[in-house]
């Protein structure tokens, strides 16, 4: 198995003094501000950092206990040698894209080396390139956000090699972060869709809707892309309305989340009310198989439904992994169902 270096990429590399008060966060955020915007130092840090390889966006991912999977961060020197030993070479790793820096200050990258011979690779890695939609409900929570957003880097960076205007190569700086060129210079950042997750509420029972893709029993959160103009408020309400037919009142937020699939999504995650006399559904079918209105008991029996299930012991209702925000959007509002029943 490949040995990952205890070397720590130490943010002194980053020579701008800070300011001495500054709390351990507001130094990294700093610090990896500065990679993004020093090639040099970039490439410095590149070759004392962790880097996650992917193959054609698949990450590597080691299988542990109990049938999880996690992420294998390798250092620069292993790397190179794997390259120079499958016909590549250390130019490839300036390839890598900064993607964050851990809570023990160490500087992490993604790469993806997809042209490279996919056995042979997971065969010196003693890994296997696992399709994110498959490896990102079994990656430890802490690790799954990361991978998601190095394979939303590395999607852009593959889909943005020419100006769209000009038609001209466009070039990443060393962090990966921006693209210029294009002819005119302009500078080009990743991209990614808003997108609102709603539950709604009647005061007793939440609605819950299911597209023809989801698994057999899952239903989830209502949720629809923010179109150009709008604001969040506008983007639940008109969502609701095509869904599911209802006007909704009491809007708030709760949270949010980047969400991989099918491409980079910022979640916004709000609870939203019907009136109780007006919550006949009408579900428009081009967009949902169905939506109904769950009750309290409903609800907390799904979330109790821990792990897959055998083939035949289908539980009636499946929720969205704790992973996926409408999860953390049914727990709140089933939380809060149970505080106001101990109030009454
Ligand atoms: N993390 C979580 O808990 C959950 C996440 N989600 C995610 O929310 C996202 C949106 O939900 P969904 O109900 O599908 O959205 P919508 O209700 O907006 O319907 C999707 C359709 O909108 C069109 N569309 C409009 N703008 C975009 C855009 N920027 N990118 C892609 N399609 C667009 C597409 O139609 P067409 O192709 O016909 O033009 C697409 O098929 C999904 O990606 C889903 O993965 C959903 C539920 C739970
Ligand atoms: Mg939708």
């Amino acid at each position: 198995m490949m040995m990952v270096h205890p070397v720590k990429f130490l943010l002194s590399a980053a020579k701008r003094p800070l300011t001495r008060c500054c709390s351990a966060f507001v130094s990294r955020i700093r610090s990896l501000n500065r990679l993004k915007e020093d090639d040099d130092v970039c490439a410095e840090a590149l070759q004392h950092a962790q880097i996650f390889l992917f193959h054609r966006l698949s990450p590597l991912l080691q299988s542990s206990e109990r049938g999880t999977f996690r992420a294998v961060p390798l250092m620069y020197s292993d790397i190179r040698a794997i390259l120079e030993r499958l016909g590549s070479d250390e130019a490839k790793l300036k390839e890598s894209v900064l993607i964050g820096c851990s809570e023990q200050n160490q500087v992490q990258f993604c790469l993806d080396v997809g042209e490279l011979d996919q056995v042979a690779l997971e065969e010196a890695l003693d890994g296997t390139f696992v399709d994110l939609k498959k490896g990102f409900f079994v990656l430890r929570r802490s690790e799954a956000p990361l991978l998601a957003k190095a394979q939303a880097l590395l999607r852009w960076h593959l889909t943005t090699g020419f100006c769209s205007a000009t038609g001209r190569p466009t070039c990443p700086n060393q962090a990966g972060s921006q693209r210029v060129g294009g002819g005119g210079g302009t500078i080009y950042y990743p991209q990614m869709s808003p997108v609102v997750i709603v539950l709604v509420s009647d005061g007793k029972r939440c609605l819950l809707g299911r597209q023809p893709s989801f698994p057999p029993g899952m239903y989830s959160a209502l949720a629809g892309f923010c179109e150009l103009g709008e604001s969040l408020e506008e983007t639940v309400s008109r969502e609701v309305a095509e869904e599911v037919g209802l006007e909704v009142h009491n809007i708030s937020y709760s949270s949010s989340q980047h969400w991989p699939f099918p491409r980079s999504s910022l979640m916004l995650g709000c609870h939203a009310l019907v009136s109780p006399a007006h919550s006949q559904v009408n579900v428009d079918h081009t967009e949902l198989e169905d939506a109904r209105w769950f009750t309290f008991h409903e609800i907390t029996s799904a979330l109790q439904v821990k792990g897959l299930w055998s083939r035949g012991h289908a539980p009636p209702l499946w929720l969205p992994p704790k992973h996926a925000i409408a999860n953390r959007l049914i727990t709140e509002w089933a939380e809060l169902q149970r505080c106001s029943q101990k109030a009454d």
